[in-house]
């Protein structure tokens, strides 16, 4: 690796054993994934693992030895905070209706299953991570290794699956969740200390967190969600990653592959 992106072992801890397994994840992925030459657009995610996705990418656009390259680079956001982020490192910004094809994108996951189906949605950006993702020719997730389930997804995230719904609509996807999907527990996401009322999407939405339990069939979930009047997307990512990197605080990385 060139001088100017710092060397992944022999980064100094950042203090927090959880900051530092997720900056492990994002920068391994980065340097085992990104290819140079082949790769022009790139779509950045959301939540706190992939802020280190955007930093790598900005170390080596400020490497002279790959910023010929990297300055061509065109990320595409998933957000909000995912924008910030591309303009924060200084990557150059373009949209989805620009790039409707992109070649490799990097995000975090709530929860991953053996098959690397994925629960997504708990920062409340599933609906622009959902269209990026799957326009995406290769789809990388990055971790702390608390994401990784055991075995199928609902086990270790107990938040329910996040759904992103159009807002007149949320005490009918309520009742259809509870009535004929049967699910344990659905909440309406509040805002908290920070909002009184709904969480409100980038997309001006609200948010429903559905608890079905442990999920044994992701892909029937997914489709009988979809097709309830009012959901706009849901938060399970069916057969759309291809590896998912997993990190831990000792600077150790798991890679799952399909
Ligand atoms: O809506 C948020 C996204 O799906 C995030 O990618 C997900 O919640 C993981 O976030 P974090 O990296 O902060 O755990």
């Amino acid at each position: 690796m060139a001088t100017g992106v710092p060397k992944i072992d022999e980064l100094k801890s950042l203090g927090n054993p959880l900051e530092d397994a997720k900056r492990a994840a994002a920068y391994r992925a980065v340097d085992e994934n990104l290819k140079f030459e082949d790769h022009k657009v790139i779509g950045i995610g959301s939540g706190s693992t992939v802020v280190y996705v955007a930093q790598r990418i900005g170390q080596y656009l400020h490497d002279p030895e790959y910023s010929d390259l990297t300055s061509k680079f065109v990320c595409i956001p998933t957000g909000f905070q995912s924008r910030n982020l591309i303009l924060d490192n200084k990557l150059q910004l373009g949209s989805i209706e620009q790039y409707p094809r992109i070649d490799i994108a990097f995000d975090g996951a709530d929860e991953v299953d053996e098959h690397l189906q994925l629960i997504k949605g708990g920062g409340a950006c599933l609906f622009q991570e959902k269209l990026v993702s799957t326009s995406a020719r290769t789809f990388i997730i990055v971790a702390d290794s608390r994401k990784r389930s055991p075995k199928n997804l609902g086990r270790n995230w107990r938040q329910g699956v996040p759904i992103e719904i159009v807002p007149s609509s949320y005490v009918r996807v309520k009742n259809d969740l509870l009535e004929q999907l049967h699910a344990e527990k659905v909440n309406i996401r509040q805002g908290g200390s920070a909002k009184a009322g709904p969480v409100v999407t980038d997309n001006n939405n609200f948010i429903i967190d559905a608890d079905f339990g442990e999920i044994i069939d992701p892909r029937n979930l997914h489709k009988s969600i979809k097709l309830l009047v009012g959901v706009v997307e849901t938060g399970l990512f069916i057969d759309n990653a291809s590896k998912a990197y997993f990190g831990d605080s000792n600077g150790a990385v798991e890679v799952m592959e399909k």
